[in-house]
């Protein structure tokens, strides 16, 4: 099951040129594609299904995309992780943290609604991609001893900050070289 979603997830995959000196990831054709949606959030639970998470978070705004998947493959509950700036559309009160600058030296700031995580929760951050690990790690600030990891479609992360930030994908950098 998960070796033809990767097989998927790489079949589908397209770095597009938009004609300034760096490649973009073209993720639409995994959207696209029922076999994907069919099985990505199967596909990222499992990876850490055995540490029984309690809620899935997910970054704005391609996070929201993929966390109800791995939310609902899991029988939990999703929150919204929201950039600072955002016109939230939930309650006060917040919590927010910095993010460290990410793939693009940009930083920023993340927030959840601080009722939504409770200390009891097991919180697994879901994502599509990471890169540097910024969101994960500012994520992880916020939760603390709650967070358990973080799973994403594409690991593009260094090893260490991987193993750091118990950061777990279903693909690697390797396998959607351009
Ligand atoms: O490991 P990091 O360096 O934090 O990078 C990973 C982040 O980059 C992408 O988001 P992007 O900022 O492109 O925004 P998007 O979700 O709006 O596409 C991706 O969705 C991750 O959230």
């Amino acid at each position: 099951m998960t070796t033809d979603l990767r097989d998927h997830l790489r079949a589908e995959f397209r770095w597009t040129d938009p004609g300034e000196g760096y490649l973009v990831s073209d993720r639409s054709g995994w959207w696209r594609s029922p076999a994907i949606l069919a099985g990505l959030g199967d596909g990222l639970a499992d990876l850490f299904r055995a540490e029984r998470p309690t809620v899935v978070v997910s970054p704005e705004v391609t996070g929201f995309l993929v966390g109800p998947l791995v939310a609902r493959a899991l029988g939990v509950g999703f929150v919204e992780a929201y950039r600072a700036g955002a016109r939230l559309p939930i309650a006060e009160p917040m919590i927010w943290a910095e993010v460290p600058a990410d793939h693009r030296g940009k930083k920023q700031q993340l927030g959840v609604r601080s009722q939504l995580v409770t200390e009891n929760d097991r919180v697994l951050v879901v994502d599509d991609w990471a890169a540097t690990g910024a969101q994960a790690r500012a994520l992880r600030s916020l939760f603390g001893r709650t967070y358990i990891g973080t799973a994403v479609i594409v690991d593009e992360c260094a090893p260490e900050v991987a193993r750091e930030l118990t950061l777990r994908g279903l693909l690697t950098g390797d396998d959607i070289e351009p």
